[in-house]
């Protein structure tokens, strides 16, 4: 099924959350998304609201429970899976099984959805992963095998190998996670740079919502008992980031337009 929108993901009326045999879990109902490509997008929100959930949900991860996604104007169910991998790369935080894998072929395996079955590496594919590791400045990592990376090395790559796939969309589950402030700093003007320079659209959960006021070109605000969506000066001047983490020990502070600590 297709639609024809300017936006490069559109939801209406969704639900997402888990179903068992016994009953169903709605974390969320009624997101209403319609993102414009190119935009660096910031999900916010307290811890176990449903952002890992609708990531997944939007990456196909688990089906949703109601509603209706488009990727690139095609319906989400209707994509395979190997036309999804072209669309767009999912970056997750846990840490890779032990492997023996070097970064290069970590970064390489990228490129599987565009290879053939024996995953002979075209020189075009081979640009492709040079760029990624360029872009990323993780070359020197590129003999290294996974399991010797830092955290925040680890992160950078896992980004390079999303990058090998080339995909209009990139989807970071709590990307800085485990990063000290430099890292995550870095890790974030990486992102926005992808968006503005090379017109990704770029999609992170996190909980660092103070970087994310600063460099964010949208944000997803997640609550309790609504999913606010829009540009972040927009969502600033409607007073939308006061109910976020509903606290008495933090509140936004609309003029410095940050999170600060409530004095008692
Ligand atoms: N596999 C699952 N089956 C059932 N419920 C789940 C599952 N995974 C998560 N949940 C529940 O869904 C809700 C949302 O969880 P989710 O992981 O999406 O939150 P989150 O906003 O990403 O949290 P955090 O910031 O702590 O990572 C929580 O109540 C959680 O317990």
């Amino acid at each position: 099924m297709k639609q024809t929108s300017k936006h490069i993901i559109k939801a209406s009326n969704l639900s997402i959350g888990y179903t068992s045999k016994k009953d169903t879990l709605t974390v969320a109902r009624d997101l209403s998304i319609n993102l414009n490509a190119g935009n660096l997008v910031c999900l916010l929100g307290k811890n176990g609201i449903g952002k890992s959930t609708l990531l997944r949900t939007l990456t196909k991860v688990q089906p949703e429970l109601n509603g209706e996604i488009f990727i690139n104007n095609s319906k989400l169910e209707t994509l395979t899976n190997n036309e999804l991998a072209k669309t767009l790369s999912l970056v997750l935080t846990e840490r890779l099984p032990d492997s023996s894998l070097t970064v290069f072929e970590l970064v390489a395996l990228g490129r599987q959805p565009f290879t053939n079955w024996i995953g002979y590496l075209t020189n075009e594919d081979m640009e492709i992963i040079q760029s990624a590791f360029e872009k990323t400045n993780t070359k020197h990592l590129m003999d290294s095998k996974c399991y010797e990376l830092s955290d925040g090395q680890l992160q950078k790559v896992l980004i390079a190998r999303a990058l090998a796939q080339n995909t209009p969309i990139i989807v970071l589950d709590e990307p800085t996670a485990h990063l000290d402030l430099h890292h995550t700093v870095n890790t974030f003007s990486l992102l926005k740079n992808l968006a503005s320079e090379f017109n990704k659209t770029i999609i992170i959960s996190t909980h660092e919502a103070n970087l994310a006021l600063q460099l964010a070109d949208e944000l997803w605000l997640m609550s309790p008992s609504k999913f606010v969506s829009g540009k972040t000066e927009e969502l600033i001047e409607k007073n939308e980031l006061d109910q976020l983490f509903d606290s008495k020990l933090i509140s936004f502070n609309k003029s410095l337009k940050q999170f600060t600590i409530t004095n008692s």
